[in-house]
This record gives C-alpha cells, structure tokens and sequence, in this order.
C-alpha cells in the first residue's frame, strides 16, 4: 500500500486526530504506524509503557513475547495489570488490555520463553524489534537475532534508580555487543527482585524506547544510534555517551547455541548444590528456642538501616574477607532481602567447609 494513502476509517482519523495535525507526522506518517510490525520482547516493567504508547500511537501490528505471568509484586510498577490478573500470562493479560485501548491495531501474543531455538523464527515477521527484557542472556541473544536479521534494536535497562537507551543495529550503526563485549560476572548485576527499583522508573524509560521506535517507523528526527542515554532518576540529570561499531559484531550469522552459559549461568547439573533453606516461621522458633545460631544479613548497610531483624551485616561482596570472623561450627542462617544474594552466600559459606548453613526462603520479605 502507498504509505502517503490514507486509508483511515473517520473514527481512525479522529483518535490519531493530533497526530494528524502534525506537519511531520500527517496522514502519510499515521500510515506508516499502521504498516508497522513491532515485537517486544517482555512484557514486564519496560515492555508495559512500551506498549501502551504504541498501541495508543496506532502501531498496526503488537508481538507481545513474554513466557511470565503476573505476580503481584509485579504491579507497583507494571501498569497494563490489575490486581485480578495475578497469575494470568502477561502476554494474554496485556493484549486484552491494549485490545481494548485501541481496537484498530492487531496484537500477537508469544507466550514462550525466547530462546536460540525460537528467536529467528519469532523475529522474521516484525520491522523493529524492542527489547524490554531484565536479563543479559536475553539481551545479547535479541542482538544478536537482530543483527542476523538486520532489524533495529530498541534497548532499555533498568537499575534501581537509574536507567539506559539505546537503538542498536539501525542503519548500520552499532550493536549491543559494540556498547558491552562482555557480560558482567555473575551476580555482579543483581535483578530488580533482588535488589529493588523505583516504580515509576521504567516508565521513564520505557516511553523513551517508545519514542525511539515511533521515530524510527516515522523517519523523524535524530535516532539514539551510537549513543546511550544515561538516566538518573534521582539527580534527574540525562546524559549521552557515544560509542563506535566494531566491524566484527555487524557481521554475525548464527546465534550461540547457549546465551545462559555464554552470561555465566551454570547449567543445572553443573550448578553448587543449592544450600538448604528455612521458611520465615522456622527460623523464628529457632531464634525463640535460644538454640546456638548466627545469624548473618547479606545486604547492603543502607537496605540494613532501612529494617533489620539482628544478627551480623556482613554484605554479600564481603563476605569472602570476613569468614575468618565467622565460626564453622556453629550453625549459620544467612538472610537477605528475597532469598537470592542469601543462597549464594550459603553456597560459599559450604564451601568454605562451615558444617550447618541454610538460606532464608524468600528473605526478609516473607519475615
Ligand atoms: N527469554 C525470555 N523469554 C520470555 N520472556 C522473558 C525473557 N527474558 C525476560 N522475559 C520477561 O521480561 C519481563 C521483564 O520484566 P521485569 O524486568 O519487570 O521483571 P519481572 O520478572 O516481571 O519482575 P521481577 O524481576 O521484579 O520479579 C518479565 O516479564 C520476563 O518474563
């Protein structure tokens, strides 16, 4: 179709009526939004702005790829869920909801975990392809799809309370892997259930990325390609960093067979053997019943000032130095805020040869 054609019914034109209006946008550019094909990969806390916008924007085609359903401590941050829709597939829960916001647009839902397996056979049908995703295996395995593919890549990350964007692999431009060749190590980039984010961050960055996305469908303006833009929600301060591209990474042709071993991931049959763990009640008998324990807070001093139960800070980085101040012989119950930083540290800790430790199931978040 003649994308300068419109071909808008009159209650199309009167809802996308103020982009309309816009010399640089115009019938010809609400058409372009029509034809478009978007895939966003995660439909947590970036992916929910993302595709609101998008959808209100008019994107004719929505691919709605998350293998997740909705937890509800998902929602103090993921928009598109009501309290009714814990335990439903967010790739169903959201299409109904933006179905609903915009019945002129079609919207595809992947209700499946996105692997090396699916990525290039998902990917083909969509234009641009925006990843929303809140793990590293998953981002250098969209990048890379995207670069075998040649699609654009919209990228966004949150941290606590900062944020990044980027647009990868548009026109040529740089790719994920130019920005970071290397994962970080493992447990080094702890996840927002570990360690926590501001609600209303990814919605900040989230609009970003669909901002970028229209852009890029619209051919307007300055694409974020070969810069990241550096959010900081506490500062509010924004800044852009430029990067190159290294040749070698525009030039993939296969994906990695595991993108989970490449981050670091052990497989499970190489994994330490999980420390054992003890729910909320288990450890308040123990402590009631005066029986010999250390108790030991792996989080940070700020998260300890915050609330604590007692026993001894001693952060997860740290520990390594400060064993010689623990007793083996006494048994150990290592506690954190969701139970993930606390069985790293009862893994090392058994390591390290102490006869009893157990991880706090859930942290303190179930105390
Ligand atoms: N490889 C993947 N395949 C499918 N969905 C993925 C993949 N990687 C990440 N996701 C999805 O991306 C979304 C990221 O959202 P978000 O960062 O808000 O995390 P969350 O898992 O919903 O929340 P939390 O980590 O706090 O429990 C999740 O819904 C997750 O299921």
């Amino acid at each position: 179709m003649n994308p300068a054609t419109p071909a808008f019914s009159a209650a199309e034109t009167n809802r996308y009526s103020r982009h309309l209006l816009l010399p640089e946008i115009g019938a010809a550019g609400q058409q372009k939004l029509k034809a478009a094909n978007v895939l966003v990969v995660g439909c947590g806390g970036l992916g929910c702005p993302v595709l609101q916008y998008l959808a209100a924007a008019g994107v004719g085609t929505l691919g709605l790829l998350d293998s997740d359903t909705v937890d509800d401590s998902n929602l103090q941050r993921q928009v598109l869920y009501a309290t009714t829709d814990v335990g439903r597939p967010k790739a169903v829960a959201a299409a109904e909801k933006l179905q609903a916001q915009n019945p002129f647009i079609a919207l595809q839902s992947h209700q499946v975990h996105l692997t090396s397996a699916n990525a290039l056979a998902l990917f083909q049908a969509y234009d641009i392809v925006v990843d929303c995703s809140d793990n590293f295996a998953t981002r250098y395995l969209v990048n890379d799809a995207c670069v075998i593919l040649g699609k654009p890549l919209v990228f966004g990350a949150i941290f606590k309370f900062e944020g990044q964007v980027s647009v990868f692999n548009y026109q040529g431009g740089p790719t994920y892997r130019c920005l970071y060749a290397q994962p970080p190590a493992a447990g080094e980039a702890p996840s927002c259930a570990e360690i926590g984010v501001l609600g209303v961050l990814p919605g900040l960055v989230g609009t970003m990325q669909a901002t970028e996305t229209l852009k890029i469908i619209l051919g307007l303006g300055e694409v974020l390609s070969g810069r990241l833009l550096l959010v900081d929600a506490l500062g509010m301060r924004f800044q852009t960093m430029r990067f190159n591209a290294v040749a070698a990474n525009q030039q993939l042709t296969a994906l990695a067979p595991d993108y989970a071993a490449f981050c670091g991931e052990l497989p499970a049959e190489v994994m330490p053997v999980r420390a054992p763990e003890l729910s909320a009640d288990e450890l308040k008998e123990w402590q009631h019943s005066g029986r010999p324990l250390q108790l030991l807070d792996v989080r940070e001093p700020h998260e300890y000032a915050l609330r604590h139960i007692g026993g001894q800070l001693v952060p997860l980085a740290q520990l390594p130095e400060q064993l010689a101040h623990l007793n083996t012989t006494v048994p150990v119950v290592v506690h954190c805020a969701s139970g993930v930083r606390s069985q790293q540290a009862a893994q090392l800790l058994l390591a390290q040869g102490f006869a009893e430790v157990y991880s706090l199931r859930n942290g303190l978040a179930d105390y």
